[in-house]
C-alpha cells in the first residue's frame, strides 16, 4: 500500500492540523503509512514586518506548493483563510473537513470586554479585517500591530503594553490552548471572521485520484458548502493582497446564510450585506454584486495601494 507524505509547515498549529487529518483519515478507514514533512516557508521567515505588507495570503503556501509539483509530498493542509482565492495550476483543494469555531476571541488583560475598554486602550492585531471592526465598534481605543504564532502573541500581551488582542477560537482550540483565556467571543455581528476561518483546505494534485479519494472520506458537505460562498465572494472583489474583507455563511435549513463586509481600516466605511440562497456560487456573487455597487471595489484598490507604498 502506498506510504502517503503530507507536507506542513512547522509551526505548533500547523502540525497539529496535520496530525488532525490524519487522524481524521484513519478514524474513516484510511489503513496506509503516513509521514509528516515539516516544510519552512517565506512567512515562517518574515517575523518582523506587518503580513499584510509582505505580500499576504501566497506566503504561507508557496513553498509547500513546490513541493507538491515535486512530488516530495501528496497532500498538505491548511488554514482555509490563507489559501489565495484562485488555486494553482494542477493542484486543487480536494477536502474541505468539518470547520472548527469560526468565531474572533478577544482577549484581555484585565478581563474587560471590548465595550468596557478604558478610552485609549490598546488592542494588537496585525489584520486590517480585525482592525476595521474594532475600529467601527471602539472608535477611542488605539491598534497595534503584533505579529508572531499564538503562543508569542499571547506572550507579548502579557510582556509589553497591548491591553488586549484577537486571535481565531479555533488556533486557540487546536494548539490546545485553554478557552479559558478568552475574555469575549466575538460574534459575526460584531466581527464578521476571515473567509474560511475555522476551516481547513487539505490541498493536492490534481491529476492524483487515488490521494483524491482518500480525502474525499473527510469532506464535510457543510462546511463545503458555506465555505465556497465564502470563497466565491472573496474571489469576486480580490486582487491577492490582504485588505479587510470578511465573509460568514452558515446553513438554516437547506439555505445558506453569508455575511459579507469591506471596510476601510479605520473602522470609518462598514459595507455589510447579508445574502440568502440555495445555491453557494450565486450568494457569493450577489453578496460581492451588492458591495461592489456601495463602492466596495473602490475601498479594496485603496487600501491595496497604501500597502504598496
Ligand atoms: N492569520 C494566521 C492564522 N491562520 C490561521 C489561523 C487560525 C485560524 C483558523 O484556523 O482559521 C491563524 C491565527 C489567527 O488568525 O489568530
Amino acid at each position: 500500500m502506498r506510504k502517503i507524505i503530507v507536507g506542513s509547515r512547522k509551526s505548533n498549529l500547523a502540525l497539529t492540523q496535520t496530525e488532525w487529518v490524519i487522524d481524521q483519515l484513519k478514524k474513516a478507514g484510511v489503513q496506509n503509512e503516513f509521514e509528516i514533512k515539516k516544510i519552512v516557508t517565506k512567512g515562517d521567515r518574515i517575523l518582523d514586518v506587518t503580513l499584510s505588507k509582505v505580500g499576504g495570503k501566497g506566503l504561507f503556501v508557496k513553498e509547500i506548493e513546490q513541493a507538491m509539483y515535486d512530488k516530495e509530498i501528496d497532500f498538505a493542509v491548511h488554514s482555509m483563510k490563507d489559501m489565495p482565492s484562485v488555486m494553482p495550476d494542477g493542484l486543487k483543494i480536494s477536502s474541505i473537513p468539518v470547520r472548527e469555531d469560526h468565531r474572533d476571541a478577544f482577549i484581555s488583560k484585565n478581563n474587560a470586554a471590548l465595550k468596557d475598554l478604558p478610552e485609549g486602550a490598546i488592542v494588537g492585531t496585525s489584520s486590517l479585517r480585525r482592525s476595521a471592526q474594532i475600529l467601527a465598534e471602539r472608535p477611542d481605543v488605539s491598534i497595534k500591530w503584533i505579529r508572531g504564532n499564538i503562543e508569542t502573541r499571547l506572550r507579548k500581551l502579557q510582556e509589553e503594553d497591548y491591553d488586549a488582542i484577537i486571535l481565531a477560537v479555533s488556533g486557540l482550540k487546536r494548539v490546545g490552548l485553554s478557552e479559558d483565556l478568552i475574555t469575549d467571543y466575538l460574534e459575526p455581528e460584531i466581527c464578521v471572521p476571515a473567509v474560511g476561518q475555522g476551516a481547513l483546505a487539505i490541498e493536492s494534485r490534481e491529476d492524483d485520484n487515488e490521494i483524491s479519494e482518500l480525502l474525499a472520506k473527510i469532506n464535510d458537505e457543510y462546511t463545503t458548502r458555506t465555505v465556497t460562498a465564502e470563497r466565491t465572494f472573496l474571489h469576486l472583489l480580490e486582487g491577492g493582497c490582504q485588505v479587510p474583507i470578511g465573509g460568514h455563511a452558515y446553513l438554516e435549513n437547506d439555505e445558506i446564510v453569508l455575511t459579507a463586509l469591506v471596510g476601510t481600516p479605520d473602522g470609518k466605511t462598514i459595507l455589510k450585506e447579508i445574502v440568502r440562497g440555495t445555491d453557494p456560487k450565486a450568494v457569493g456573487e450577489e453578496a460581492a454584486d451588492k458591495l461592489i455597487k456601495q463602492g466596495a471595489k473602490e475601498i479594496v484598490e485603496q487600501v491595496k495601494e497604501e500597502l504598496d507604498q
